[in-house]
């Protein structure tokens, strides 16, 4: 890594001390700071938006608060960067994102300054709540603890749970609430008009302010009675302004709009508010992309924007680790607008994901049938749900890992009542960079459980293309298509499509001496290991595509069981309840008794680094699925073109 010599980002390994700097310089460690996450995340992709836009936040918050002893929980996590590179992690930051390196999203795991495991959005305000409430409880008289949380992130419901709770419980939680209108495309919903809308005159605010201190100086204002100032403060405010605050509605003291890009000044009042008692809310307005004119311009692009030049802002949308964009993306938003021209009952819903689900292509064409509900995974599936009892036909996409978010919804809302809901999981399977929060590994278990539901997944996107017209049939009741980001994999995609048989899957290729049963794209590195297997060894592979997890294709089965004495089932997803744990169900239920292996993700998390390194590490990739059976069937190197023992 060339080493530039930021002036004020060059503590080697170890957190920079910006108390030790005087305060009027902060303006110029922010200049370095930001110029140095620019330039890494040039070299390294990641998330850059973001992070630009919290950078002065970033110095002020470390400037002003003593961590790691007060606790910082940033919600997403996806703009801590620059939390990363203040509190000694500058020289890996090289690493971010990659195999055995940082992770791109806080972890306790790398460093104590971390305070809280993040990834999915919405849940700072109720860590940071149960971590202020154990602080009082454990009277620990000093600790701070803030939660930092975008206007994107406020649109998921378990923020508002937090704020309701911590209006009612003893904290002293501070919320700095970054508003940039934006989460990764723009913000949907009336609260970011609330925000937008907010009344609170800075005068109002300054009166109320100075009053507080006078107040406090003298004695008058005590933590007791804090309460009652709080309401007087609010009945003063609904007479000055046409509205209450949301936030001192609920007794949550609120501060703000303040520039989040003058250090100086939030320096200045989150010095002033940090010891107040009680929970309190900063609202702070900045710029996504702040201080790099293309991000600033294109803030949904340059969320993520991959590897770019930093002169010429030119992104390199086809460099090696940066993949062209994801076809399976393209043919689902594709396909979705095609098939909604000719069915008027098809909607689009989707949690805050249009442009990474590649819903926008059905958004441009019929803006009115297609819903961006925030990030708000339970809503969108029971809004879905709703639209379905009265006869519409929802195709909610939801990545895999943010479903997580909505299983009740799933069972209680869709499945009891048996609605016609597609659910489109995008991202299933391993992610990559994103790593254990974003892998989309649970799915095949969590939704195979689940009474009503039609689960499949396809090898390609003519198959994709398949589900959705299959899905779209009357009266098919909740139906879950899997598949995963990127993985193009055929170039004339465009077939026309058919109504496949439910329950069917279908056998690839014939064989005697084992039979390998795949789900979804896992189709791709068994047939690659099955020619590395034929080619090595006297050995006749079958190869089977169960295509349905749900209903599953027993005929198939019951033909398999009977034939073959080694099987081996193989999936990207958790191994425990997944799809090879359904075919174990089977032979054992149906007395087959084979020899049965099953190939998928362990009973642990897996971590970040690209899909190919993780495949590999996993043992599925290609030569690691043909290892694993080789050395299963007990094939032996030295023993080559050996008639298996079968
Ligand atoms: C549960 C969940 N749903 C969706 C996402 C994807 N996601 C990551 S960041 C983001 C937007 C966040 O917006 P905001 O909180 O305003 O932060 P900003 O990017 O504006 O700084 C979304 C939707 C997620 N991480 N978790
Ligand atoms: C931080 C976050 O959760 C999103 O930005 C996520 O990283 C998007 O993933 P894709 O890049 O696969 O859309
Ligand atoms: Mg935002």
């Amino acid at each position: 890594m060339e080493k530039k010599d930021y002036q004020y980002i060059n503590h080697i390994n170890s957190p920079i001390d910006l108390k030790a700097i005087s305060r009027n310089e902060l303006p110029a460690v922010c200049d370095d700071l930001r110029q140095f996450i620019i330039d890494e995340v040039s070299k390294n992709p990641g998330h850059l938006g973001s992070n630009l836009g919290v950078v002065e936040l970033t110095v002020a918050i470390h400037y002003v608060f003593d961590t790691p002893h007060d606790r910082i929980i940033w919600d997403v996590g996806h703009q801590a960067y620059g939390h990363k590179i203040l509190t000694g992690r500058r020289d890996q930051f090289y690493t971010n994102r990659q195999f055995k390196g940082l992770c791109g999203f806080p972890t306790p795991k790398e460093s104590e300054y971390d305070s809280f495991g993040v990834g999915h959005s919405s849940t700072s305000i109720s860590a940071a709540l149960g971590m202020s409430v154990a602080s009082l409880l454990k009277e620990e008289k000093n600790r701070n603890v803030v939660a930092v949380i975008g206007d994107g992130a406020m649109t998921g419901g378990l923020a508002f749970e937090g704020l309701n709770n911590a209006s009612v419980n003893k904290n002293n939680l501070l919320i700095i609430l970054n508003d940039n209108q934006m989460a990764i495309d723009p913000v949907q919903g009336g609260f970011t008009q609330y925000l937008v809308d907010i009344t609170t005159s800075r005068t109002y605010n300054k009166i109320r302010f100075r009053a507080a201190n006078l107040l406090k100086k003298m004695n008058i204002i005590t933590d007791n009675n804090i309460q009652r100032i709080t309401k007087f403060n609010n009945s003063v405010k609904a007479t000055l302004s046409n509205q209450n605050n949301i936030f001192e509605g609920m007794n949550i003291r609120y501060f703000g709009p303040v520039d989040g890009h003058d250090v100086d000044g939030l320096v200045r009042i989150m010095s002033e508010i940090k010891n107040f008692k009680g929970p309190k809310v900063l609202h702070v307005i900045t710029k996504k992309g702040k201080g790099y004119e293309p991000a600033e311009k294109s803030a949904t692009v340059w969320h993520a924007p991959g590897k770019f030049n930093v002169e010429t802002g030119e992104r390199n949308t086809c460099v090696p680790n940066n993949p062209t964009p994801p076809l399976f993306q393209d043919v689902f938003g594709k396909t979705l607008l095609k098939l909604a021209l000719s069915n008027e009952k098809i909607m689009g819903i989707t949690p805050a994901m249009p442009s990474g689900c590649s819903m926008t292509f059905m958004q441009q064409e019929l803006p009115d049938r297609v819903f961006d509900v925030g990030i708000a995974e339970g809503h969108a599936v029971t809004f879905s749900a709703g639209m379905a009892k009265e006869g519409l036909l929802p195709f909610c996409n939801i990545y895999s890992s943010f479903m997580q978010r909505a299983y009740d919804n799933v069972i209680h809302d869709v499945a009891l009542q048996n609605l016609n809901v597609v659910f489109c999981l995008d991202r299933a399977g391993i992610v990559g960079s994103d790593g254990a929060t974003h892998h989309g590994l649970f799915d095949l278990a969590y939704m195979r459980c689940i009474p009503n539901m039609t689960i499949a997944a396809p090898r390609n996107e003519i198959e994709l293309r398949n589900l959705m017209y299959t899905a779209q049939q009357p009266d098919m009741g909740p139906f879950v298509i899997r598949y995963p980001r990127g993985k193009g994999t055929i170039v004339d995609w465009r077939q026309p499509m058919r109504a496949l048989e439910i329950a069917k899957g279908e056998c690839l290729k014939e064989g005697e001496d084992l039979a390998i049963l795949t789900i979804g794209t896992m189709a791709t590195n068994a047939q690659k290991a099955i020619e590395q297997m034929e080619n090595e060894w006297e050995i006749s592979v079958a190869h089977y595509d169960i295509r349905f997890l749900k209903p599953i294709d027993e005929a198939m089965l019951h033909e398999i069981g009977k034939k073959f004495k080694q099987i081996v089932t193989i999936e990207d997803g958790v191994i425990q309840g997944g799809f090879g744990s359904a075919v174990l169900e089977f032979m054992s239920e149906h007395n087959y008794t084979p020899r049965l292996k099953r190939l998928g993700i362990p009973d642990s998390f897996v971590e970040h680094g690209t899909p190919e390194e993780l495949y590999n590490m996993l043992g599925l990739d290609a030569e690691g699925i043909a290892k694993s059976i080789t050395d299963w069937i007990g094939c032996s190197k030295n023993l080559k073109h050996e008639k298996l023992k079968v």
